[in-house]
């Protein structure tokens, strides 16, 4: 530990060091992130119904419930190609796999809703720093930028 009363004098801050609280404040690593998330979901048993699009003829009644349907391997696949611009987007189309199963269950005992109820507790505790870390990534890129200008 550092000895007390000791001073750090004047550290020469490096200009390109986008590092602040130790935290590398990339405004690109979220993606990696997602990739990492989602992998970790795809492997979970609670993902296997949300894996793949809802069969329709095995669901006849779908999509007079459900709007916009969604997948975790639709959702993959916008990640992969590059269509979604920030976190904030993918988790919007990973909350809304989660609405459609509470909006379609017959109940809330359902095997698949408590399926649901699981994998969205696991999943928003892992995006929130993702989600912040990319908005702090973001301040600080348009701190720097804006100093330039
Ligand atoms: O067929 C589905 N998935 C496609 C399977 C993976 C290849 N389903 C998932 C979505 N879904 C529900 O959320 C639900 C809630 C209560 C009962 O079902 C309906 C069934």
């Amino acid at each position: 530990s550092d000895t007390p009363g000791t001073s750090t004098g004047h550290r020469q801050r490096a200009q390109s060091s986008s590092k602040k609280r130790g935290v590398a404040l990339d405004v690109n690593a979220w993606r990696g992130q997602c990739r990492e998330l989602l992998r970790r979901m795809l492997e979970s048993a609670d993902s296997e119904p949300f894996r793949q699009p809802v069969d329709l003829f095995a669901y006849p009644d779908y999509r007079d419930i459900i709007d916009t349907p969604m997948d975790l391997g639709t959702v993959s696949e916008t990640l992969a190609v590059g269509n979604y611009e920030n976190p904030v987007e993918f988790a919007k189309d990973v909350r809304l796999i989660f609405s459609n199963s509470k909006a379609y269950t017959p109940n809330k005992k359902s095997r698949i809703y408590s399926m649901t109820l699981s994998l969205s507790a696991f999943f928003e505790t892992q995006v929130l720093p993702i989600i912040s870390d990319f908005k702090s990534a973001l301040r600080n890129q348009r701190r720097s930028r804006q100093h330039l200008s």
